[in-house]
């Protein structure tokens, strides 16, 4: 699904108007049924609902929606800032269509709000042109101290969809965002968070081709996008062709880190491990992992060789730094130009050495969480701004990164980003990257496109790590569960694609 810009968003709207054709003011109406609809899901118990509306068309949402909460029987408080004589079209006709309802212009006028009742803001939509002054800051501030349940109709009253607010703007802080038709940007970067919430996105209807022509290169993963990329496991196959992944990974006291990455691995359909390990893991990995085959890595606690090999590879996890570590990988790195997967220490050395990125295959796959990014990219002002570094970084060395976190931002060697919809908080625990890994280079060597294998094996670790929640009934996950409950994922997954 294609993330659009406010500016487009309206143009889809215009669009839809015109071609449909449907007037602006009912297409208004069938948003705020839709929004109604969903706050009533939300929130079953009948509660005092206070909608605070600016004079644009959000504002026009908010009294279309009282009027269409009143009907429900819901107990609804209008309340207007700024001047209504000045208000959009749509919102001088929902104006007369509503009851009563109240003007502020100062802070003597604003109400009592208590924290059972629900607040929703309409005050700006997509429309925002600068930030929130005057009394509107105030407003906004005032609703934001109060701790009752909070919902923004479409986007936040102060956020921007698609560039950061400066840094002493004010934003509505909503609990939930019940958002128009396609997502807007600002949804999966964490430093919105605080004025997005849960949000969840309604279909109004507009026109599904023009959408489609619209230029974006942001996207969300969607399962019947991601679903056709599962490899295929031929009838006669036999384990060398079904994918030989070669794991380099572990030293003293991190060898876990290479048994996750195999035990994943395993689960996501390759045929054949070997792992390279350091002495100390040998006897660690036979006993832990018998499925796989120990290559010797040479050094006593940390790998200084690693062999020649014509598998995939993964190298990364829990490898250490040392400089013999260092100078192995280099001379891998030399000996191929097959597409690698790189994680955790991997991209540490190339951190730390960073002439070795020229080296690095076209097409590889590097899986950064944001503190192993930021040491291969620098500072980044915010997140808009890590994302447009994520693209560079990715056009410049022709690499498919995924950026690790919550909606994971993978993006390949055009800059494409596609943000990642499963998982949820209980992925962020030690050896949760290690599984992810291991997924990909599974995938990866059972040829699947590098870009396809990572965006399939970012999704189905978001997906078993959703399956163990629900399983377990637990909002904490040890990565270990993410490798047990793959084998759901998967099935969920292809099941639900069916
Ligand atoms: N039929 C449709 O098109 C549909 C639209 N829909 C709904 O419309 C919403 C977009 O509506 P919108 O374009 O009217 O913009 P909105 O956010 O209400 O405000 C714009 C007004 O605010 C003003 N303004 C801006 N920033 C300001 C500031 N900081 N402080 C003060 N003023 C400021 C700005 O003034 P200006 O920039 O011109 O000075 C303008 O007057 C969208 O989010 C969705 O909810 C849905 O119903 C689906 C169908
Ligand atoms: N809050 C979150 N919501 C969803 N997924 C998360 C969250 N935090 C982390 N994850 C996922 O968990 C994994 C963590 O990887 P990483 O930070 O490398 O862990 P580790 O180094 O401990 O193995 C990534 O796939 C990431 O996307
Ligand atoms: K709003």
């Amino acid at each position: 699904m294609k993330v659009l810009t406010s500016e487009q968003i309206r143009a889809a709207d215009q669009y839809t108007i015109k071609h449909e054709p449907i007037s602006s003011l009912d297409l208004m109406e069938r948003a705020s049924e839709k929004f109604v609809l969903k706050f009533m899901q939300i929130n079953r118990e009948n509660r005092p609902v206070r909608i605070f509306c600016g004079v644009g068309n959000n504002g026009g949402d908010g009294l279309a929606i009282g009027r269409l909460l009143k009907d429900k029987g819901w107990d609804v408080y209008l309340y207007i800032v700024g001047n209504t004589r000045k208000g959009s079209e749509d919102f001088k006709a929902n104006l007369e269509r509503s009851g009563l309802y109240a003007v502020l212009n100062k802070e003597i006028d604003l109400p009592k709000i208590n924290d059972s009742d629900i607040v929703i803001d309409g005050l700006f939509g997509s429309g925002l042109s600068r930030p929130l002054d005057g009394f509107y800051r105030e407003v906004v501030e005032f609703l934001n101290g109060h701790q009752c349940t909070k919902v923004s109709i479409d986007i936040a009253s102060g956020l921007y969809a698609n560039q950061a607010m400066p840094g002493d703007a004010v934003a509505f802080k909503p609990d939930f965002t019940l958002s128009f038709q396609v997502p807007k940007l600002a949804f999966f970067l964490p430093d919105c968070h605080p004025y997005v919430g849960e949000w969840c996105l309604l279909d109004i209807g507009l026109n599904q081709s023009f959408i489609q022509k619209q230029e974006s290169n942001i996207f969300q993963s969607e399962l019947k996008d991601i679903s056709p990329l599962f490899p295929v496991r031929e009838k006669f196959i036999h384990k060398n062709k079904a994918g030989r992944l070669m794991i380099a990974a572990g030293s003293k006291g991190k060898m876990g880190a290479a048994i996750l990455c195999a035990r994943a691995a395993f689960k996501s359909g390759v045929g054949l491990v070997n792992i390279c390990s350091p002495k100390c893991g040998v006897d660690i990995l036979q006993v832990t992992i018998p499925e796989a085959m120990v290559v010797d890595g040479k050094g006593a606690n940390e790998i200084h060789s690693f062999p020649k090999t014509e598998d995939t590879i993964l190298i990364g996890p829990g490898l250490g730094t040392k400089p013999k570590t260092i100078d192995a990988f280099e001379k891998l790195l030399k000996t191929t130009d097959k597409p690698m997967v790189i994680d955790a220490d991997g991209l540490n050395i190339l951190s730390k050495k960073k002439s070795l990125l020229k080296l690095v295959p076209k097409e590889s796959i590097l899986t950064p969480h944001p503190g192993e990014f930021k040491r291969l990219v620098g500072e980044w002002k915010n997140d808009f701004d890590r994302l447009y570094k994520l693209q560079n970084f990715c056009v410049k060395h022709e690499f498919n990164v995924v950026l690790k976190g919550a909606y994971s931002a993978v993006c390949n060697s055009t800059g494409d980003v596609h943000f990642n919809p499963t998982g949820n908080s209980g992925l962020a625990t030690a050896g949760s990257g290690d599984v992810l890994a291991g997924i990909i280079g599974a995938l990866l060597s059972q040829s699947l496109k590098p870009f396809d294998a990572l965006r399939l094996g970012v999704y189905l670790h978001g997906a078993a790590g959703d399956e163990a929640g629900r399983s377990l009934e637990s909002p904490w996950i040890q990565a270990s569960d993410i490798v047990n409950f793959l084998p759901k994922g998967i099935s969920s997954l292809l099941n639900r694609a069916i």
